[in-house]
């Protein structure tokens, strides 16, 4: 694996008829402290990439979640970050518990997808082309 993998969520309220998506604002490093991304981290050496975003968001959110399509990006890594990282993101709703900001965010806030949520806030730069694939996606039915 030639880059970092990160794995994330677009936790949405329906995989079917998704209306809004889950923005988390990070808390660290200061480089990114205040902006926006997916929830989600780094997948660790010998994990499976599925089982490392469920993880993560266990970690960070507290709730465990069904997960539906993979929004993809250009690489077969997903969606480049950087010059070191790239991130694969998949559709998720909520199957348990309420989100919380538990590790690494400070805010959570559901954007509406019909709204420009790439707008909505100061997202990580790397994350717009993301949510917009996003919404291009959540327009045709998705999920299992
Ligand atoms: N989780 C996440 N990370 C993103 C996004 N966009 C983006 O550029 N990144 C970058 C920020 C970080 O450099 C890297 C992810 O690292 P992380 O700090 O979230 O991962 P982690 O929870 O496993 O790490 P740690 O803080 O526990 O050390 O990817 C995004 O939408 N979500």
């Amino acid at each position: 694996m030639s880059l970092k993998q990160i794995v994330a969520i677009a936790l949405v309220d329906s995989l079917q008829h998704p209306t809004r998506l889950l923005a988390a604002r990070r808390n660290r490093p200061a480089a990114l402290a205040g902006l926006w991304e997916f929830p989600g981290g780094k997948v660790e050496s010998g994990e499976d990439p599925v089982e490392a975003v469920r993880r993560e968001i266990r970690e960070e959110l507290g709730i465990e979640i069904t997960l539906g399509d993979e929004i993809y990006g250009p690489l077969e890594q997903g969606w480049a970050l950087n010059e070191r990282a790239a991130m694969r993101v998949w559709f998720a709703t909520i199957a348990s518990g309420t989100p919380r900001p538990l590790d690494g965010h400070d805010q959570l806030r559901w954007l509406e997808l019909g709204a420009e949520p790439w707008q909505a806030v100061p997202w990580i730069p790397a994350d717009e082309p993301i949510v917009q694939a996003c919404v291009a996606d959540a327009k045709a039915p998705v999920g299992p």
